[in-house]
């Protein structure tokens, strides 16, 4: 199958690898070169990382690189894709609008989904002529080490496109958890749930940082705690999220004044070196402000 994936950061470039290494032509696609070769180069390092660890060979690693294209022109990337991923910011406009040039470009056949964690894949659907092609695939961050996908479907969805993305899913050996259109999921409106709390408990100083992520991982077997999986996803990226949830949902996703701090100070986690945590070359290296001296 051909795919095309749009937007090459932090999502787009993982889905990009996973399809490949499930044997899919893949087309990336970003809007400066730049940011295209940034993309390929964390495949490649995260190819690597896997080589290194015997999860794959050498030459599995080559074909999955020789499976993958990159291009900054929507055309070249969309123009034979069977599928289309979205992986561009996370603003409505934006994925509207590349919703409508993909199917400008695209084969009426193509599917054309969206990797959004907590917009409205039935609003984003509305700028399709043919909206029953729209479906989310809601992957994981980093998409190569993370199960499960969620796939959203919208009020327009058909059924050939929902079979189409669970048939998808399976074939990129994750798994699959149908939900119905509504914000925030099922994971991202959970997760944020304990997210924005434990913030609120750091503002109430019942606990450090790292000793509330701490109490949730031996005490709820929580592979990592919810402050410090706010550092990697990103502290905008959950601000935002919880604004978004706050107007759909209502009150309980107010975002904390430590968290809107931090974003106007520009500690947006693991990406800036600095969130609630102080991050160096990707590792936790202590905590940030107050409690920078009592970490680790
Ligand atoms: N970061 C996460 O943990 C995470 C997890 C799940 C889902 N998501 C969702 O995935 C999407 C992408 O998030 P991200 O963290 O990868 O963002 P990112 O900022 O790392 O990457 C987005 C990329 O899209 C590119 N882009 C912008 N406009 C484009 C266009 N018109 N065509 C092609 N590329 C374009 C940007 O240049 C950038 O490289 C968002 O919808 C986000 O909500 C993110």
């Amino acid at each position: 199958m051909q795919i095309a994936v749009l937007g090459a950061g932090s999502m787009g470039h993982g889905i990009a690898q996973v399809s490949a290494m499930a044997g899919h032509d893949v087309v990336l696609r970003d809007i400066e070169a730049e940011f295209v070769e940034s993309g390929l180069e964390g495949i490649r390092e995260n190819l690597q990382g896997g080589v290194d660890r015997d999860k794959l060979t050498g030459t599995e690693m080559e074909e999955t690189i020789a499976r993958i294209e990159g291009t900054t022109d929507l055309a070249d990337a969309v123009s034979d894709a069977d599928l289309v991923v979205e992986a561009v910011p996370e603003d409505m406009d934006l994925k509207q609008d590349v919703f409508s040039d993909v199917e400008d470009a695209a084969s009426e056949e193509a599917i054309i989904a969206s990797n959004t964690s907590s917009l409205s894949v039935t609003e984003m659907a509305s700028a399709l002529e043919h909206p029953e092609r729209a479906v989310g695939l809601h992957f994981f961050n980093p998409p190569h080490l993370m199960d499960l996908v969620e796939i959203v479907v919208a009020e327009q969805t058909d059924e050939r496109t929902e079979e189409f993305a669970v048939d998808y899913v399976r074939d990129v050996e994750k798994e699959d958890v149908v939900v119905r259109d509504s914000a925030g999921f099922a994971t991202s409106r959970l997760g944020l749930v304990t997210g924005l709390e434990a913030i609120r408990m750091v503002e109430e100083g019942v606990a450090s940082p790292a000793d509330i992520d701490e109490a949730m991982k031996l005490g709820y077997g929580y592979p990592m705690g919810p402050i410090e999986l706010g550092d990697h996803v990103g502290l905008d990226v959950r601000l935002h999220i919880a604004e978004h949830l706050r107007e759909e949902l209502g009150e309980r996703f107010r975002p904390p004044q430590a968290l809107r701090r931090k974003v106007r100070a520009g500690k947006l986690g693991k990406k800036s070196g600095e969130g609630f945590y102080v991050w160096e070359d990707g590792e936790r290296a202590g905590m940030s402000g107050q409690w920078g001296e009592d970490d680790e």
